[in-house]
């Protein structure tokens, strides 16, 4: 054994080094190349595809591949060992083999859709499917130029028939900093699946805490990018993430992919800037206080809670016939004069508006007719009879003209907003009986926060909805490709306004029902979103496997799914073990208990540890006492954007899609979280974070599903730490 190891470091230390030779050389020539800097078309362009070969080969050149895949083609002949880097790059001379693969390219796929067997394995190029024989799958730690470590995930000679966790499990071990990385070398085949799946489709994902839904999403990407290269561009494609911490946690991924200018947003910011409106904090703070700074008093949730039913696609109907209305009740009563002696009928308008102008939204056929009305108003005045009633005429029209052009429907998204909320008075022709269309308490709810000036974030969709009835699309950037994590808590509504913006409906909708801990304003089911597109528009996919958390923490937080959540989307862990979950009962004095548990995990070899408590306040006044102990530790607040690693101390439910080497949940007991799935969905959000270890401090009363999966997955108790 120790032997072939030998062995295969020696081959992969060989190769190596006739690749960085080969890498070096090919940059040397780049390099003493003049930079043609004419004008010349033709020049211009190879000199463009030199600049991408420089930079392609300067990467390469620290690290030039990850993998190696000996293929057989057709099941004999010669057995070609496939290099498989994060860039491809080609031989000096010409070769039936490129010096590098990318790892997006049809023959790279089957690094991580083979899952061993003797069996041909098969993947599908652009002239078909290719079959033959796989011989090895190697993994190649290459850093700095040096060959770190060498580990073979399947070896045909060999005993082992299935590839090996062995690579992937030593990568998992790793410890975190403040940022997620890319996972190229180690891409498992339910991901791949996802990754590589056909770009004119919404895919919707369900996947467990620490499946990878993020960094599939990432490098979904970077594979359309390189698969699409003709038909799509970074900057037509989106990320939606749920804040700007978060955008900041991933925005290492891209520049590892080699890609870089993909938009990346808020809900929020998107939609406030199509609308050209400024959203205060004071709505989302208002928002997060209601539904997470009240321990135990969870407000009821139904369908006429107000951002459920706002998120519904319910309020299309209210919006549709109100905006007809206004369309239809459009143009000013009587004919227009501009002046005594001139008369241009209101027939005439009400035909450019309604034949001529008919095809274009309400706000594009208002700016038509008036544009029309102001050409026919200077066709007029040339037929002044002097230049002083020229003048007369010219400043007389002027003054009518817009006094006539104020007589039409206000175009605001906002106003007519209020105006279906009664929040202003609207058009004397709108039917009284029309709030009735949607519930009093969200009417009444919704009347008094507009009043106030507050826009909430479950506002946005029927704003931008309104919005584009009124101008559609023209003029607005529609995305080739929407990404949206953590998608649970976006409304159906929300998703329906985005496929406005999105071509081909090419989305991938990534989340976890467990982790929805907005469920006042999310979906429940996945169908809810399903049901917007036309089944040939949509596919659903999951994944089960839980990469992030030891076995220990993954059995554990199963328990809570179970036994709180109620819920069979469990997950299934990779077999890598680490100490038991830890609970602990507080003693004397609760600070000096997180104070100690928190001196303890930081005294060991891991980058970031988080105290994770219920509420802001808690945190906040957790933060106050532990900044007196720790010099570095920091406080999430939710106004962030940026996020630091190392210590910190934040409300659980500003945890979500972070991930920590150690956490600790405090007051994880009765005193905080109640027995209801929305308490337990909390604690399953705050113990998935965990990377390697997860302590629960308590005080002797906890919620009985904590118990059972403490029981269930033998959870250590009392401080004998290590
Ligand atoms: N194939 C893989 N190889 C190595 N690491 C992986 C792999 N897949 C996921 N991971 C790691 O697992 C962790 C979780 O990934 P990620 O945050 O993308 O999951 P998620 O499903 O979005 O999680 P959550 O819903 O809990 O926020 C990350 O550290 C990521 O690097």
């Amino acid at each position: 054994m120790e032997d072939k190891f030998q062995s295969a470091y020696q081959e992969e230390q060989e190769r190596l080094n006739a690749a960085l030779e080969e890498i070096d050389r090919q940059l040397e020539k780049l390099r003493n190349t003049p930079v043609y800097t004419g004008h010349e078309y033709t020049e211009q362009v190879l000199e463009a595809s030199r600049e991408q070969r420089r930079n392609n080969l300067s990467k390469l050149r620290t690290e030039p591949y990850f993998g190696r895949l000996d293929f057989q083609e057709g099941g004999q002949g010669e057995r070609k060992p496939l290099y498989i880097g994060k860039i491809g790059a080609d031989r000096e001379q010409a070769s039936d083999r490129p010096l590098v693969i990318d790892w997006r390219a049809p023959v790279a796929s089957l690094f991580y859709s083979f899952t061993g067997g003797t069996e041909p394995a098969s993947y599908e190029s652009p002239d078909g499917i290719v079959e033959g024989l796989v011989y090895l799958k190697r993994n190649v730690v290459i850093r700095k130029r040096i060959l770190e470590r060498v580990a073979d995930t399947y070896d045909r000679e060999s005993d082992g028939p299935a590839v090996s966790d062995e690579f992937l499990v030593y990568r998992l071990g790793e410890n975190k900093d403040n940022r997620l990385r890319d996972i190229v070398s180690t891409i498992q085949e339910e991901q791949d699946r996802i990754i590589r799946a056909a770009k004119n489709t919404a895919l919707i994902i369900q996947g467990v805490a620490g499946s990878g839904k993020t960094t599939v999403a990432l490098h979904r990407l970077a594979f359309l990018l390189y698969q699409y290269k003709e038909q799509v561009s970074a900057e037509r494609m989106i990320i939606f993430a749920p804040n700007r911490m978060f955008l900041d946690y991933i925005s290492d991924v891209l520049p590892e992919l080699g890609v870089g200018n993909i938009q990346q947003s808020t809900f929020a910011d998107w939609a406030a800037e199509l609308l050209g409106l400024e959203l205060t904090d004071t709505g989302v703070m208002e928002t997060l206080n209601r539904w997470f700074e009240n321990k135990g008093a969870m407000p009821v949730l139904t369908e006429e809670t107000p951002e459920r039913f706002k998120g519904s696609t319910k309020l299309i109907g209210v919006i549709e016939e109100a905006v007809s209305l206004l369309e239809s009740g459009a143009v000013p009563e009587g004919d227009f004069s501009p002046w005594e002696g001139a008369v241009l009928p209101r027939r005439m308008i009400m035909r450019w508006y309604k034949e001529e102008y008919a095809p274009y939204p309400p706000a594009k056929r208002k700016e038509r007719v008036m544009a029309r009305i102001h050409r026919w108003i200077e066709m007029e005045l040339k037929k002044s009879p002097s230049a002083a009633a020229l003048k007369d005429r010219k400043k007389k029209g002027a003054q009518r003209e817009k006094a006539y052009a104020g007589k039409w429907p206000k175009y605001d998204p906002l106003t007519i907003y209020k105006q279906i909320f009664r929040a202003v008075k609207p058009p004397a022709d709108w039917p009284a009986d029309e709030p009735e269309k949607i519930p009093a308490a969200v009417m009444k709810s919704t009347r008094a926060q507009l009043k106030k000036g507050h826009v909430l974030e479950e506002d946005l969709p029927p704003l931008l909805y309104i919005h584009y009835l009124l101008n559609g699309d023209e003029g607005v950037q529609k995305f080739d490709h929407i990404v949206i994590d953590e998608a649970q808590d976006f409304s159906p509504f929300q998703i329906a306004v985005l496929d406005l913006y999105a071509r081909n409906h090419s989305f991938t909708i990534l989340g976890d029902l467990s982790q929805g801990i907005h469920a006042y304003k999310g979906v429940h089911e996945w169908r809810e979103m399903q049901e917007l597109f036309a089944p040939e528009h949509t596919s659903y996919h999951a994944l089960t496997r839980s990469y992030r958390s030891t076995m220990e923490i993954i059995d554990f937080a199963n328990g809570i799914l179970r036994g709180g959540v109620k819920s069979d989307l469990l997950a299934v862990p990779v077999f890598r073990s680490g100490n038991p979950v830890r609970l602990l009962k507080y003693g004397a004095s609760r600070t000096e208990d997180i104070s100690a548990a928190l001196a303890e995990l930081s005294s060991r070899d891991y980058r970031t540890v988080a105290v994770l408590t219920r509420t802001l306040a808690d945190a906040e006044a957790l933060f106050a006492e532990l900044s007196v102990r720790f010099e570095d530790v920091h406080l999430i607040d939710g106004s962030m954007t940026e996020y630091q690693g190392g210590l910190s101390v934040l409300p659980l439910y500003l945890s979500k899609g972070l991930e920590f080497d150690a956490a600790i949940v405090a007051d994880a007991d009765l005193s905080s979280y109640g027995e209801a799935a929305w308490d337990a969905k909390l604690l399953y959000v705050g113990c998935t974070r965990a990377l390697h270890e997860l302590w629960l401090l308590h005080n002797g009363q906890q919620p009985s599903y904590l118990v059972k999966a403490a029981e269930e997955s033998e959870a250590a108790e009392g401080w004998q730490v290590k």
